[in-house]
């Protein structure tokens, strides 16, 4: 029977990557994805970027906002502290069932918490749930139409405090003109974008940062 193209994705990690080896993780995708077939990753562009900005906010607890293959849930896992937290909300229980192997082969497994199901679900949740008071960094890139609503639901869960910072990824392509309206005009935040191309080609896209200020 047909496999899907995240669990060729996992076969060519668990083929080419090293156990416990999060770099090597990272890299086996993207040369999957340069060599053999697109997918929604990050990539290796927007990746050193999302890097750049994990290393500048050090973060104690991270969320991340649609998992996929956890290719940046890794990539950001593998920058933070010894005692940081990193939450992964995934929608899609197919990509979660890839993800959490995924993980699991990088080493990460106690760094990283991934959770099925909504976002719009969850992020009222994360108090009761996983202790978490506020997040240092979130990492936006599920489907477009949430961010807007999610980072509202952020600001009025309280999970957000002078200094946060959201980074928002594919501003442009596939683009979420609602989203980046909102945060460029409100007071409450300082944004920065950076341009760069979409995963794995030349088109344009970018990585929004956005410094919440309370
Ligand atoms: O990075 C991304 C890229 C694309 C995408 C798909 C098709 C296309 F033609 C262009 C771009 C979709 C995404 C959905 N969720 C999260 N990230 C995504
Ligand atoms: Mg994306």
């Amino acid at each position: 029977t047909q496999t899907t193209r995240p669990q060729r994705m996992l076969a060519a990690v668990q083929k080419s990557a090293t156990r416990g080896d999060p770099r090597s993780v990272v890299k086996a995708i993207d040369q999957f994805c340069r060599q053999k077939e697109w997918a929604m990753n990050v990539g290796d562009e927007k990746g050193c970027i999302l890097d750049s900005v994990v290393t500048e906010v050090n973060p104690a607890t991270v969320l991340e906002l649609g998992t996929y293959c956890a290719y940046s849930t890794v990539r950001i896992a593998s920058l933070l502290p010894p005692d940081a937290k990193l939450i992964t909300l995934e929608f899609n229980p197919h990509n979660a069932a890839i993800a959490r192997q995924v993980i699991a082969w990088a080493g990460l497994g106690d760094k990283i918490q991934l959770v099925e199901g909504p976002s719009g679900d969850w992020i009222p949740k994360m108090k009761e749930k996983f202790g978490i008071e506020t997040f240092d960094l979130v990492f936006l890139d599920h489907w477009k139409d949430r961010y807007l609503p999610d980072t509202k639901l952020m600001e009025e869960c309280g999970l957000l405090r002078k200094g946060s910072v959201l980074l928002a990824d594919n501003v442009i392509c596939p683009g979420t003109p609602d989203y980046l309206e909102y945060i460029r005009n409100s007071p409450r935040y300082k944004s920065q974008y950076f341009r760069s191309h979409l995963e794995y080609t030349k088109v344009e896209d970018g990585l929004e940062k956005s410094v919440f200020l309370g």
